[in-house]
Order: structure tokens, then C-alpha cells, then sequence
């Protein structure tokens, strides 16, 4: 029998996915849909694809998958776009949310305004706790397509390999991209990002998504690299990283050790399809 799932398709600084409420849309096969829904010209075209679900154990639960399928243990962008999600859905009238993701609860505190005519509120911007990072290998030795690169190890619930450049517009990303994604080093697969310092308060980076390629924004990815800054001495603790979709500030809590990522999060559209 045919289903129709609604879905709203939302980006957090460009990083695309398409958004399932699966509590009214349960949804059987994800990592196949995923597949098929963000391939850009046969589907509707996403970076993956996120379900909202219930939860025993916070208010929400998020599951994401990546463009090919695989399901990842979290995602920054997604996690501010989910909070902007169920609050102006009517799904919580709270502005501090919790969100049970694969790497444990992840706390959301939403800013919102009151829209242009008044009716309702809407999010303008969401504070992400993401917990604290686990570090690997600060200078690690990796060659890829004839190239010796020196990369800093940083787990934000899913792996990445922060490598620091002078110019960034150096890098090949669409060539070594894959090459370090899938390294033998690297049984998992990692996501990569590249960064050039621009000042103690801001980088630029580029990234290179396990699973999704090249896209234009990652929140832990923006989370590990500022990580990576502030332990090499390079930055401040809360710095701009500013990406090709835009800018993220994430904050390094000395005290906590927590690290907090704060950004906006836009609804593109909805829609809905048959299954
Ligand atoms: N774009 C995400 C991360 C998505 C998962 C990642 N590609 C992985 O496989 O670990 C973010 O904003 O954090």
C-alpha cells in the first residue's frame, strides 16, 4: 500500500536535510530513503535525512543519515534545525530542549522573536550544548594522493580530522576529500575539514563529509575545528568559523569543558512524498 510521509526540508549554514516527524510518519527503511530522497535530480536533492522521534529519556530524539545511507552517531546543523522544528511545529512550548542522539542527550536553548505580524514566535537561533570532545592524535601524519598533510584528531560524537592550511583555496577538496575520508588510518571513514586561521577569533573552513561529500557546512565539524584551534594555541576560546554556507561561533568552556555551538537554522519547504 502507498504512504505519503510530509517531510520539511531545513538547513543549519547550508547543510541540507530533509526532516521527518517520524511519530506521525514512521518510516521502515531510512538508510534506502535517504539514498533515494537526496540525490539531487532524481530526488529532492539533500545533503541526508533526519528523523524526529519520541523519547524515554529528553524531550526529542533525532536519528541521522548521511547521503549514502550510513547512519551517523550526530549532527550539529541538524540538531539546531530540529530545535526550530518542534517549536514552531507546536510540538513543545519549551526553549530549553533535550535531544537524545547516538552520542547521548544534547541540550537546546532557542532564541526566538515574535514574526513581523505578530501571530506567533518564531526561532531565530539555537545554542547547542554538544558535550565535550574526546582528542586523538594531535599531529598526526597522514599522506594522501602524494601529499603529506598534519592533522589534529577530534571525536564530537563522530570523528574528524582537522588539518590546518595557509591558503585555503589551495585545496583540491573534491580529490582529497574521499582520499582522507575512506584512509586506511581511518577504519570508520572521518570527516575532514580543512582551516585557515584568519584572526585569534575567526577561520575559515572548508569540509569534506563522511557519507555526504562536500557540503557546505558541519556543525561538530565547526565544533572540532575550534577544538583544534584553541588547543594549538591558534585561536581564542570561542571563535567564528565561517564556512561556505556560513558562519557558526562555537564556544570552548574551560570550566566545563563543554563545547557550545551557536547558529541559525531555516525552513526551505515542505512537502510530501509517496512510499
Ligand atoms: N553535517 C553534520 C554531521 C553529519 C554526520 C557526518 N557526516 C558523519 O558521518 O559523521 C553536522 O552538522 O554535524
Amino acid at each position: 500500500m502507498t504512504e505519503l510521509i510530509k517531510f520539511t526540508k531545513m538547513h543549519g549554514a547550508g547543510n541540507d536535510y530533509i526532516y521527518v516527524n517520524s511519530m506521525a510518519f514512521p518510516i521502515e527503511n531510512p538508510e534506502e530513503l535517504s539514498i533515494k530522497w537526496s540525490a539531487p535530480h532524481t530526488g529532492i536533492g539533500s545533503d541526508g535525512l533526519v528523523l524526529i522521534g519520541a523519547s524515554e529519556v529528553a524531550d526529542f530524539s533525532m536519528r541521522i543519515f548521511n547521503a549514502d545511507g550510513s547512519e551517523a552517531l550526530m549532527c550539529g546543523n541538524a540538531s539546531r534545525c530540529i530545535g526550530k522544528y518542534v517549536y514552531e511545529k507546536g510540538l513543545t512550548d519549551k526553549k530549553t530542549v533535550t535531544l537524545e542522539t547516538l552520542s547521548g542527550i544534547k541540550e537546546l536553548q532557542l532564541t526566538t522573536k515574535k514574526t513581523a505580524d505578530g501571530s506567533h514566535e518564531e526561532v531565530t537561533e539555537v545554542t547547542v550544548d554538544m558535550g565535550s570532545p574526546v582528542i586523538g592524535e594531535t599531529a598526526l601524519e597522514i599522506e594522501a594522493g602524494g601529499t603529506f598533510y598534519t592533522g589534529t584528531v577530534v571525536s564530537m560524537g563522530n570523528p574528524h580530522l582537522v588539518i590546518f592550511v595557509d591558503d585555503i583555496t589551495q585545496i583540491d577538496l573534491p580529490a582529497v576529500g574521499p582520499l582522507l575520508e575512506n584512509h586506511p588510518l581511518f577504519p570508520n571513514r572521518t570527516n575532514v575539514e580543512f582551516v585557515q586561521i584568519l584572526s585569534p577569533d575567526e577561520v575559515r573552513m572548508r569540509v569534506w563529509e563522511r557519507g555526504s561529500g562536500i557540503t557546505q557546512a558541519c556543525g561538530t565539524g565547526a565544533c572540532a575545528t575550534a577544538v583544534a584551534c584553541m588547543l594549538h594555541g591558534r585561536t581564542e576560546r570561542t571563535t567564528k568559523v565561517v564556512m561556505d554556507g556560513g558562519p557558526l561561533t562555537i564556544r570552548w568552556d574551560e570550566g566545563s569543558g563543554k563545547v557550545y555551538m551557536t547558529g541559525g537554522a531555516v525552513k526551505v519547504f515542505e512537502g510530501e512524498l509517496e512510499i
